[in-house]
């Protein structure tokens, strides 16, 4: 540690996050590394209440639920040096006014990549048994070959993959689907470097060349408006029959309805932890479907996984407040292409 002043922090986030995000332990260790006047945390910036707290906070821990820091917040908080966000996507929270006041972004985005590409594995070795699939299949025909040929082909064994977006977590989903024992793993990114993609176990291919061969297609790249149904009628069109496609990214990506066509015709399966719209409405024919599994946005983040973030800001925190570089600061030049 240096002799750097302690700034004094807030906590920025919605009460159910910062009840699943900080436990006694991590509040000791957030009061160790700044000054943390009460209350801890708000979960609402424009509560009169606050506003001394704004006035003299340094550095905001933000969460799920944090508004986004437009110029008229900012102007309540005059002495703001750095937002360190402990959620996914820092995208919505944050404005160009940040960087041009000079105040230091950080996210946890790497961390939350983990838990997101375990369940990618995990998802891909299941949609090989096919197994979600036949446990939600109610067909009397089910027992046998007859009922695992409605979903295809069953097994992992010699598998292709397709990895959309060599991104945080599609990088980390290409090295752990390494570890199966005979797959071959195409990516599409048309910003990644190939020879990274050649070093992690991948096979630089287009997309178009990419969708005719896979058994399983996972998506991976960010929602922007140029990501926007990136997989529409032709792109699923042109998987093979029985592909599974996986999506743990944004359900933007995907055309819903033509999913929607193809999963209702049983020629495609689908893994879906984000859809478009979320949730899908109650009448949504998705929901009725042996062949798509649908969880409620949860690859990311529930449960114990949420402490990692925490701890991952809390370190951010701490080299702040040595006056060391931040692990992984956002500019406004890296959120370009970013989630
Ligand atoms: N289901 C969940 O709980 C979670 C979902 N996510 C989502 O997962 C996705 C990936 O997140 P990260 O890995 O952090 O993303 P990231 O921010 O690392 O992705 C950036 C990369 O995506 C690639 N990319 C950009 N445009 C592309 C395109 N048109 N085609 C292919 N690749 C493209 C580029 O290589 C770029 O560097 C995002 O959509 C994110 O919102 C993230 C966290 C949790
Ligand atoms: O915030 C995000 O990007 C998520 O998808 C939840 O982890």
């Amino acid at each position: 540690m240096t002799d750097a002043p302690v700034p004094e922090a807030l906590v920025v986030m919605s009460r159910e996050a910062f009840r699943n995000q900080f436990d006694s332990e991590r509040i000791s260790r957030l009061r160790a590394l700044a000054r943390v006047p009460d209350p801890v945390f708000v979960d609402d910036l424009d509560d009169p209440a606050v506003a001394d707290r704004l006035a003299s906070v340094e550095v905001l821990i933000t969460g799920w639920g944090a508004p986004q820091l437009t110029q008229r917040r900012l102007e309540q908080m005059p002495r703001l040096q750095a937002m360190l966000h402990s959620a996914g996507s820092v995208r919505p929270h944050v404005t160009d006014e940040l960087w041009d006041r000079g105040i230091r972004v950080a996210a946890v985005a790497e961390v939350n990549a983990v838990p997101v590409a375990e369940f990618t594995l995990a998802a891909i070795i299941l949609a090989g048994k096919k197994a979600p699939f036949l446990a939600a299949d109610r067909d009397p025909r089910r027992d046998g070959e007859a009922g695992t040929a409605r979903f295809g082909r069953l097994g992992n064994f010699g598998v292709t993959i397709g990895v959309v977006g060599f991104s945080r977590i599609g990088r980390r989903v290409v090295a752990l689907v390494q570890q199966l024992s005979s797959v071959t793993v195409l990516v599409a990114d048309p910003f990644a470097d190939p020879d990274e993609v050649r070093a992690a176990g991948g096979i630089p291919t287009p997309l178009e060349q990419l969708l005719p061969r896979v058994d399983v297609l996972s998506l991976h790249a960010p929602a922007l408006p140029s990501t926007r149904h990136m997989i529409g009628a032709r792109e699923l069109a042109a998987l093979p029959d029985h592909a599974t496609v996986i999506n743990t990214a944004r359900g933007s990506l995907i055309d819903n309805d033509a999913l929607v066509r193809e999963c209702t015709a049983g020629r495609l399966n689908a893994i879906l932890d984000v859809t478009d719209p979320e949730p899908l409405p109650e009448d949504s024919p998705l929901y009725g479907l042996p062949n798509v599994m649908i969880t409620p946005h949860l690859a990311g983040s529930l449960g114990n996984e949420l402490h990692r973030m925490t701890d991952a800001a809390l370190d951010e925190l701490e080299r702040f407040a040595a006056g060391a570089p931040l692990h992984e600061e956002v500019t406004a030049e890296s959120l370009r292409l970013s989630a």
